[in-house]
């Protein structure tokens, strides 16, 4: 059996090793002629899987993508022709949680503007916002809930409408996916009127897909709005941003919100075990071998932590700084986003780092948080 797999794909060689061979391709230029032969398809989030690509083969047995979203692949062709797909739903939800978590106390830290106190506006509640909700509301954030979709399904749930969120939250962000039809159309849901409505000093935290908010408006309005503070993830026209929009962000980062590390070995591990349904064979691989320990055994908390003392916490899993920095210094060079993307060292996510702390009841927050061993 033929298996080709984006390149960028960890822990492929221990799951499907065993399954056939195992053929590495570069998913953004991957060719028709390239796929003609192949059994298996295992793509991320930057190859379009259409007719264009599948037409010539005639023999494929599964499409799968390691991503939450689908907007790359032609869901309607793959049914007429019969071909099973599945993606990794709420694989990295974690990661983006812990992402734009981080990024807010970065954000607090810089401007000197605690989170503390601040009430944050999500816009989408399914696996990645509510994952974001988790980790504010684990450290006492207020969070208000935007999805329309789930609110009309009957979630349980507490909802508010998008312009309860412009009005009330102090910080806005965005975990949608990419729809361009429908009445609740994504693209450009923050169009120019609706940045330049935002409440005065709204952050705004994108890293859901660029073209939900439309980056030449944000241009234009964060030059005449520098109270507006931006962390931008995902970008128009990936792989190439808007120059002039990348400094004019606070955090900058080449959409790698969910590049953690037990988010990338989940993606892989669930396509493995819907190949494993399809073939009617035993999944018998086990995710928690994939992952390395952490480089930290514990940290011991003499006192519970301060939102400084967090953010140091948060920073010894993820240090968005370095990534900011980086991405600034190499996204114009030639194939820099999806260079920076390929070498990326995948982060940890709090549950890989053990906290030490004696008074069980005053940081049970931070188990909430995701953090492990606290208090233990
Ligand atoms: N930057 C990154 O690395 C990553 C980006 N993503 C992106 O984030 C998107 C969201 O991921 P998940 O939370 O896992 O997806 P999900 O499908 O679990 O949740 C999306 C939610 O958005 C809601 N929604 C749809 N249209 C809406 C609208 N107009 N207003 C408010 N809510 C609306 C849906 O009802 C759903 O509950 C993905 O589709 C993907 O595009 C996902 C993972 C990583
Ligand atoms: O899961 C998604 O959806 C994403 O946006 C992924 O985090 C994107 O990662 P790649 O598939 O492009 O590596």
């Amino acid at each position: 059996m033929k298996i080709l797999v984006d390149e960028n794909m960890p822990y492929v060689e221990p799951l499907f090793g065993d399954l056939g061979d195992i053929i590495p391709v570069n998913g953004r230029t991957l060719t028709a002629e390239q796929v003609r032969e192949a059994d298996v398809l295992l793509v991320r989030s930057v190859t379009k899987v259409n007719a264009e690509l599948l037409s010539g083969n005639n023999k494929l047995k599964f499409v799968g993508s390691a991503t939450i979203g689908t907007d790359h692949v032609d869901l309607t062709y793959l049914a007429e022709r019969n071909i099973p797909f599945s993606n990794a739903p709420g694989c990295n939800a974690t990661a983006v949680g812990e992402f734009a978590f981080i990024a807010m106390l970065e954000l607090a830290q810089r401007f000197n503007s605690p989170l503390k106190g601040k009430v944050v506006g999500i816009v989408g509640a399914g696996n990645t916002g509510t994952a974001t909700a988790k980790c504010l509301q684990a450290y006492g954030i207020k969070v208000l809930l935007n999805d329309p979709i789930k609110a009309a399904e009957g979630d349980p749930r507490s909802f508010v409408s998008l312009e309860t969120i412009m009005a009330q939250a102090d910080i806005i962000s965005l975990h949608v996916p990419i729809t361009r039809t429908g009445e609740h159309k994504t693209k450009h849901l923050f169009d120019e009127a609706r940045l330049k409505a935002l409440k005065p000093n709204t952050w705004l935290v994108n890293c859901c897909r660029g073209d939900v908010i439309d980056n030449q408006a944000l241009i234009k309005v964060k030059l005449q709005r520098d109270d507006l503070k931006l962390v931008l993830d995902v970008w128009e026209g990936e792989p190439t941003p808007l120059p002039e929009l990348v400094p004019l962000a606070e955090f900058a980062t080449p959409h790698i919100a969910g590049y953690s590390l037990e988010g990338k070995a989940r993606g892989t591990f669930m396509l493995y075990q819907n190949l494993c349904q399809l073939l009617n064979i035993t999944a018998d691989k086990s995710l928690l071998d994939l992952l390395p320990t952490f480089n930290i055994k514990a940290v011991e908390l003499a006192t519970a932590p301060n939102e400084k003392a967090l953010l140091q916490l948060a920073r010894f899993v993820y240090n968005l700084r370095d990534d900011d920095k980086m991405f600034r210094n190499t996204f114009l060079n030639e194939n820099g986003f999806d260079t920076m993307r390929k070498n990326h060292q995948h982060r940890r996510e709090f549950s890989a780092l053990a906290l030490a702390y004696d008074g069980q009841s005053e940081v049970d927050w931070l188990s909430n948080l995701g953090f492990s061993g606290v208090g233990q």
